[in-house]
This record gives structure tokens, sequence and C-alpha cells, in this order.
């Protein structure tokens, strides 16, 4: 089993000292609450690498202060880009296409983003030494595949520890581009990452996916604030062939979004405890795979209000169950799925997610061990789970050093008697008020 890995929680994070949270159970629709969400994980690292590299000077409003933006910014700043953070707003005085600095030690923490984005850059816009270290779980995360397509451009890339894993030295000198082809079936992330490199190149990059793009979402987020910050890429429907100009990026000011995976729990939240929840800072207008909850909260029987400005979910009496679902554009999610479905009238299938189990923890396994514990029937599958219908029972729960496993369970405190998350502080990679927004909703919590 998991112990946490307190490196990767950075300044920005809460809940240090903390053992376990008790989350107890709120009355069926006493939840009528209506909250602003943090900004999204995804909108803030890539613009903050953007913006990094970009000529000129970038203003971004609603950033997300959490461990994956801290330790994203602090590699920036390694790298010699100056920025300035007040409140959630941050300005960078981009590089204008070279990092400044000829070598540097980075530590990046448990971002994937992070981990899949700046390898690229940091070859094709670098010229020198730049060692990457990164958290316990990020080391045995895949990045291979990327660095063997950086590598077919002429990326000089050494392995500190183990062949294919962080800590990893980049020995920069640019990189001419042309073309690659890279599989998109891990991680959508190898594909994020090498699109901001193409920018970074001298001649451009094609990119080529002879499968498909797990989470393709997650790269229309990325082409869209490339185009945003001045550089167009042209692509196919299907994102399988893209060409990259070489182009720097352009300073520029903007808002980013809140983050559609973090006000998924509070819609849980509504879903479950026959409440209502209003989003105040979230639309359907969004690339953010995770809104597609909403679609999922309507099939369990919710009432869903789809503002000009919100998202309002009312929970019903009785949560439906009784259907299988493909979770592979929006994976994040299955967690919250998973510890909605014992509520469920009847039994709720998940599959096409054998990618999670690389994520912050292997989340298939996380989630039926989990739900195990509390006496609910699983069957696990190599892509996905099968969840009954039960009455969880209260235990303390294991929660991975995985913010989405302790947010997904917290959800069943608020139904169930004596339901315990063991270091709730993991939160803190994506949310870090997580616990202050979910009693500020009404649940009682209780730390020690
Ligand atoms: O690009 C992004 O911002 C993300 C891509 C997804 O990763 P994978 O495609 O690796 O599953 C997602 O799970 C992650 O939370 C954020
Ligand atoms: C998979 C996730 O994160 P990462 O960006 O580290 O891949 C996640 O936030 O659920």
């Amino acid at each position: 089993m998991s112990t946490p890995d307190f490196r990767a929680r950075s300044p920005w994070a809460s809940l240090t000292d903390v053992d376990k949270v008790h989350v107890s159970p709120v009355s069926p629709g006493s939840i009528q609450t209506s909250l602003t969400v943090p900004g999204s994980k995804s909108f803030t690292n890539r613009a903050l690498i953007m913006a990094a590299l970009a000529e000129g000077t970038s203003t971004l409003a609603g950033i997300l202060k959490s461990d994956d933006s801290y330790w994203c910014l602090g590699a920036l700043r390694a790298l010699g880009v100056k920025s300035e953070v007040d409140g959630d707003t941050v300005t960078l005085h981009g590089c204008g296409g070279r990092w400044p600095e000829e070598e540097a030690e980075l530590y990046i923490g448990a971002a994937g983003t992070t981990a899949r984005f700046l390898p690229g850059p940091l070859a094709a816009a670098g010229n020198g030494v730049y060692k990457v270290e990164a958290s316990k779980r990020m080391s045995e995360r895949p990045v291979e595949p990327l660095m063997e397509a950086l590598e077919e451009l002429g990326a000089d890339v050494h392995y500190i520890d183990k062949k294919g894993f962080y800590p990893l030295e980049i020995h920069a000198g640019g990189l001419p581009g042309k073309e690659v082809t890279i599989s998109g079936k891990l991680s959508s992330q190898f594909i994020s990452g090498l699109l901001l490199t193409g920018a970074c190149t001298q001649e451009g990059l094609r990119i080529r996916i002879p499968d498909y793009i797990v989470q393709h979402a997650y790269v229309h987020i990325t082409l869209d604030l490339m185009n945003q910050f001045g550089v167009p890429v042209t692509y196919n429907e299907d994102l399988t062939d893209m060409q990259v100009p070489a182009k720097n990026f352009q300073g520029r000011s903007m808002a980013l979004e809140a983050d559609a995976s973090t006000a998924s729990y509070f819609m849980a939240l509504a879903a479950l405890t026959a409440g209502t929840v209003r989003i105040n800072n979230l639309t359907m207008d969004t690339n953010q795979p995770d809104i597609g909850m909403v679609d999922v909260f309507e099939k369990m029987g919710c009432h869903v209000e789809k503002g000009s400005t919100y998202i309002e979910v009312t929970g019903p009496e009785q949560l439906s169950g009784g259907f299988e679902l493909s979770m592979k554009e929006m994976s994040d999610q299955t967690l919250t799925v998973a510890a909605l479905a014992p509520f469920a009238d009847a039994p709720i299938t998940i599959r096409d997610v054998e990618h999670i189990r690389h994520h912050e923890s292997d989340r298939i396994h996380a989630a039926c061990t989990e739900l195990q514990k509390m006496g609910i029937r699983v069957d696990e599958y190599s892509d996905g789970l099968k969840v009954y219908p039960g009455t969880p029972i209260g235990v303390s729960l294991h929660s991975y050093d995985d913010h989405r496993v302790a947010m997904a369970l917290s959800l069943v405190g608020a139904k169930v008697p004596g339901i315990y998350i063991e270091d709730p502080g993991c939160v803190s990679k994506t949310c870090p008020t997580f616990y202050d927004l979910f009693e500020a909703a009404g649940v009682p919590i209780k730390f020690s």
C-alpha cells in the first residue's frame, strides 16, 4: 500500500498535519447551496507553460493554486522565467522561445501535465542540461512513448534511475522538427506535450496518431489555447493528423475556466443527497471532458439546469442504475461514478478505462478495494468495474495519495455514518480547498 509522498505537497497545500477526516452524513434534501470552484488544472498548467515560452507578458486570472500548478510555476522559475502571483492571478514575463537558464534542476511534483508537457519544450527551446525530478508516483507513471518520440526528433534524454521513467536529464540543443508518430491509447498528455514541442521546433511538426486518443477533449483544450497564444495548429477531425507551425507563442491576458472535474464532486453531492448544488462559474460551454458528468447525473435521475452562467444539479429520492458507461473520454470521473453506484437501484458498469491504472493510483483497483472494504459487491475488469447496489458500512478508507480517490470517497461519507478518509491532504494536488467547500456546502467535516 502506498505511503504519501509528502515532498510533492507544496506550500499551496492544506491539511499537511492531518491524518484523517471524518465525513458525516447529511439528511436528504438538506444541501441547498451554490458555490464557486477553483480554476482548471488543465488550463492552468497549459497556460503557464505557453505564457512562459511566449514573447511578451501574460496575465492569467483565475489560476488553480494547488500542488500541480505550484510545482509547474516553480519549474518555470528555475528555467529563468520571472513571474508574480497576486491572489489567483499570475503575471509571467515570457522568455521569447528560449529558456534563459542553460542549466537547471527542476522538481515537478506529481503532475502528469507538467511531466508530459515540459520535456519537449525543454529539448526544443533549451540549450543546456536540465535535470527533472518528479514525485514517487509520477516516477512510476509512463513517459517512455513521449520520450521515444522526442528522441526520434533528435532529443537527448538520459534516464537517471530506470529506463523509461522519471527522474531524467535532457541535454538540450534545439530540435529540427518535421514528423513524428505516437500512440494516443495510453495518455492524451503525450500528444499535448508534442503539440507544445512542435511550436518550439525549427521547422514545425507533423504529429500522426496511428490509433486513437484517450480523452481527446484534452488535446482540443491544448489546440484552443495554442491558438489563443498565437500558434494555430491545423488538424483533421479525429485528431490523428496535426500540423504545428514553428512559431513563438505570443503573451496575452486571459481568464481561465473553472475546473469541471472539481465541480463534478459537488454536483455528485447533490445527486447523492437529494439536494441542490449550483456551480456558479461553470457552464456547458467548455471543452473539459468531465462536463460529460452532467449527462451521467441525468441518466441517474437528477434534474439538471444548464444556465448561461451556471449549472445546477438536483438529486432524486432514489438514484437510478442499470447501465454500462464507456468512460474513456472522461476517465478522471470513474471514481466519482463508482462512489455513487452503491446507492443506485441497479448495478453500474464502467468500461474502457484501462489507462487509469497508470494515474495517481491504480484507480480501478483502488475503487474496487475500498468499495469492498465497505461491504459492497464489485467485479473488477482489466478496463473497468461493475458496482452492485448495497448498504455501505462505515469504515476508514485509504486514499492512495490520490486526490480523486479522497474526493470521491468523501461523497460516501455524506450518506453513510462512520466514514473516515485517510490522508485527506492529498486533495491538494488539484483542490486544496476541497474540504472547506464540502463543509460550506453543508457536510460536517472533522479532522484528526
Ligand atoms: O491534459 C490534461 O490536462 C489531462 C489529461 C488526462 O490525462 P490522460 O490523457 O493521461 O489520461 C486527464 O486524466 C488529466 O487529469 C488531465
Ligand atoms: C490523472 C490526473 O492527473 P494528471 O494530470 O497528473 O495526469 C487527474 O487529475 O485525475
